[in-house]
């Protein structure tokens, strides 16, 4: 159960009161979740959810707000949060940050099909073209600066082999990416895997969870989506699913050269992200909660099968 933070039907009446969002019906706390306290909100005129912050800097909440109203107005299915009538959208309730997001469609995709796949790449590669002119700017937390020096503090849990292995890797990532390629930068969901999606049927509700968000290596968005959405359960790649999201990805924004240079190397990089914040989470900074944190060996596994495999082709681009 994820409700770090209880709330009262007043204390969201009086909430409420600053919007034109309705009166309240009722209130559902979300159990699915492990960083913030999430609410179901149903007033006589809409549905809403209702997002207290419980970690994370909450000087940056602002640049998530932005964010999040860019690719709103530029019509990407993402929660544009309500702002009072004041214009403002973020607040403060039982002492956390808040805000309050229009409710979308649709479920979690736990095996995503074809048409899903195909409707992710689509919607992404339509993110990234508007979001390289977005103006916000938040250093990506989670790039080669935070593996650096982070997958120290790991080391010492892990294998000889697996040391080897982490180490080696952070190395190669830095002088591959060291030399600094010209990869095209803009605005990152940061951590889009099949759970921070919705979808109603086939159709895209919205993406969600915009909290690593950031601005960086737009390819980095891209590594990360395949895998998660394009790997089996022994780590390597399935091609269909991979084809269908970065063709349809590629229809709206085909990859540079230096992207298709890069490539490979940025799927290895994004396991490791993985591996390690998940290592993290394990032995070095557990949460207070007792929710069971995400497995780190999923992303070893998935790290090791793309060193034995190395990429799939990029599908072609149809101009
Ligand atoms: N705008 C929305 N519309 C519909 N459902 C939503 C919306 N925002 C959040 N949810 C639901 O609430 C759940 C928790 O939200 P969210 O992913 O933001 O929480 P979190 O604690 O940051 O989770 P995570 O563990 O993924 O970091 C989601 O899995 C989803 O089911
Ligand atoms: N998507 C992350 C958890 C939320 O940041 C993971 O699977 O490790």
């Amino acid at each position: 159960m994820a409700v770090f933070t209880p709330l009262t039907d007043p204390q969201v009446v009086e909430f409420l009161s600053r919007f034109d969002a309705g009166s309240l019906v009722s209130l559902e706390g979300v159990p699915a979740g492990t960083e913030n306290t999430t609410f179901f909100v149903t007033t006589d005129r809409r549905e809403l959810v209702l997002t207290l912050f419980e970690q994370g800097e909450h000087e940056e909440l602002p640049f998530f707000v932005e964010l999040l109203d860019y690719l709103d107005e530029h019509r990407l299915p993402v929660p544009g949060p309500l702002h009072d009538r004041d214009g403002v959208a973020l607040h403060a309730l039982a002492g956390k940050p808040a805000l309050l997001f229009p409710k979308l469609p649709g479920q979690h995709p736990k095996e995503p099909n074809l048409t899903q796949c195909r409707e992710l790449g689509d919607t992404l590669g339509r993110m990234h073209v508007v979001s390289r002119h977005f103006p916000g700017h938040r250093p990506n937390p989670r790039d080669l600066h935070w593996l650096l020096p982070m997958h120290h503090k790991v080391l010492v849990y892990l294998s000889p082999q697996d040391q080897t292995l982490m180490k080696d890797e952070v190395e190669i990532y830095q002088g591959f990416f060291g030399n600094a390629p010209d990869l095209p930068q803009g605005a990152l969901h940061g951590d889009l895997f099949r759970d921070n999606t919705l979808f109603d049927g086939d159709r895209l509700g919205g993406l969600i969870d915009f909290y690593n968000g950031c601005t960086g290596d737009l390819l980095f968005d891209l590594a990360i989506v395949i895998n998660d959405w394009a790997t089996d359960t022994d780590g390597r790649l399935d091609a269909a699913r991979h084809d269908a999201i970065l063709a349809a990805y590629q229809a709206r924004r085909p990859l540079t050269d230096a992207e298709r240079d890069a490539w490979p190397m940025m799927l290895r990089l994004t396991a490791l992200r993985y591996w390690l914040s998940r290592l993290l989470v394990v032995y070095v900074d557990p949460p207070a909660h007792d929710l069971t944190p995400h497995d780190p060996e999923q992303f070893r596994t998935i790290l090791k099968a793309r060193l034995a495999d190395g990429a799939l082709p990029l599908p072609e681009v149809n101009e």
